[in-house]
């Protein structure tokens, strides 16, 4: 009964997770179509909040009410978000700034790094990667679906406490 069950629940959690996603936009869009391909992939592991940010017609006019509410949607999304995943290839400063605020909300973090753009990733997210709660992937393109696949399937469910019986042996062995 307890073997049966467990499995469900972690799938069905893996499917359900709210996922935000980070890329450039004020800082580049040349990346736009590596953003589309993760975004494509992310759905396999819930919804993403932050669509737009892989759409390649995206156009925005850059007005202070305009960004005021950017921002405070955004900070409302990474709030209700239970997983941050970044492409963090091009700079940008939003993405920077997104990553800082999920990090102080305590949020389990993915960055995406291709070395192939012969760019070196800044020390503050490099230096930030602890392999639990912020980690950071040097990937190339073609590798998007096996690294995102390893990453998500590496992550526990939420300890149900209520609900002790649903904890499936093995899982309740990696809790301890
Ligand atoms: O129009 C926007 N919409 C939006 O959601 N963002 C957020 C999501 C992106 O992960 C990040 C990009 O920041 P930047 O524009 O500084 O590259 O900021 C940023 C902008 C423009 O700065």
């Amino acid at each position: 009964y307890l073997i049966t069950l467990s499995p469900t629940r972690t799938l069905n959690w893996r499917g359900r997770m709210k996922i935000y996603f980070c890329g450039s936009i004020r800082g580049g869009r040349e990346d736009v179509h590596v953003y589309q391909k993760i975004t494509h992939k992310l759905k396999d592991y819930g919804s993403v909040l932050t669509e737009h940010v892989s759409d390649p017609e995206l156009r925005e006019d850059g007005t202070v009410e305009g960004d005021r509410a950017i921002h405070d949607r955004d900070v409302d999304w990474l709030q209700q978000s239970d997983v941050i995943v970044a492409e963090v290839t091009q700079p940008s400063l939003g993405v920077g700034y997104e990553l800082g605020r999920a990090v102080d909300m305590k949020k389990k973090i993915l960055c995406l790094f291709r070395p192939s753009s012969r760019r070196t990733l800044s020390a503050m997210i490099r230096g930030a990667a602890d392999g639990e709660r912020f980690v950071v992937r040097d990937y190339s393109e073609d590798q998007v679906e096996q690294v995102l696949d390893e990453f998500f399937m590496s992550l526990r469910p939420p300890t149900l406490s209520w609900q002790p019986a649903y904890i499936w042996p093995g899982e309740a062995l990696a809790l301890l």
